[in-house]
């Protein structure tokens, strides 16, 4: 499949999931991220779910990370080129939702890519090698070249792993991938 046949055949894929089954699967990811060795570090970057493309809900891993009180970094997204700015999570926080449904952040603290230890990734499709399937804006790939080679990039999946994904120079490798009954680590 091409990675636009791909990407369709994902999003009719999440489309057919109930809000429980969702919720369920997004609540068995946590619970797997909680056995892995990865709760020793600062910097935590996660993405706020975009609700009506049935995103993995991540208030779970959310939930996590302020449990045990780390540096949360969020995004800002900007559709002209496709970069983000990531901003620390306090509590002044101010969260508002863009015009493609995301959750972002309206001020802050900035935080430079290269900070951040762990990084959770959204994604529509994975494989067996850490290749990741995204919206095709390329955003995930621009952020993740700015990031140290040292982090951990963390698939989070709804769906099992394909076989093979179609890959391009600019892909940069998961390390890890979770889905609500398997953890893959590369
Ligand atoms: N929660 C979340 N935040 C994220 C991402 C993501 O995948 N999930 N991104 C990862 O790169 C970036 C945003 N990427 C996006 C790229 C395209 C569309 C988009 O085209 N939305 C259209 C059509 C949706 C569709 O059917 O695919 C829309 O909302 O109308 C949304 C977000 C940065 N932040
Ligand atoms: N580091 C980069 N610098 C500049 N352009 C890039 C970079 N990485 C990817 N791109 C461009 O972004 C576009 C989308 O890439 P790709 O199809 O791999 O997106 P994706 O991984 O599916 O989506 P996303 O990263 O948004 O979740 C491609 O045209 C690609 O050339």
């Amino acid at each position: 499949m091409t990675k636009a046949e791909l990407r369709q055949t994902y999003k009719i894929k999440r489309e057919s999931l109930s809000a429980e089954e969702l919720d369920e699967r997004s609540l068995l990811i946590a619970n797997q991220l909680l056995k892995l060795p990865i709760w020793n570090f600062d910097f935590y970057h996660i993405f706020l779910s975009i609700q009506h493309l049935k995103e993995i809900n991540t208030e779970y891993i959310l939930n996590i990370l302020s449990g045990k009180d780390k540096n949360i970094v969020l995004s800002k997204s900007d559709f002209k080129d496709y970069s983000m700015r990531h901003y620390l999570l306090t509590d002044n926080t101010r969260l508002k939702i863009n015009n493609w449904g995301i959750p972002e952040p309206e001020n802050g603290i900035e935080v430079n890519s290269n900070q951040l230890d762990v990084i959770f990734i959204p994604l529509l499709a994975f494989d067996k090698s850490g290749s990741r399937l995204g919206y095709g804006k390329g955003f995930y790939d621009r952020f993740l070249a700015g990031c140290s080679s040292e982090s951990l990039k963390i698939g989070l999946s709804l769906f099992d792993a394909e076989e093979v994904l179609p890959r391009a120079s600019t892909d940069v490798l998961l390390t890890h991938c979770i889905t609500p009954n398997k953890t893959y680590i590369y």
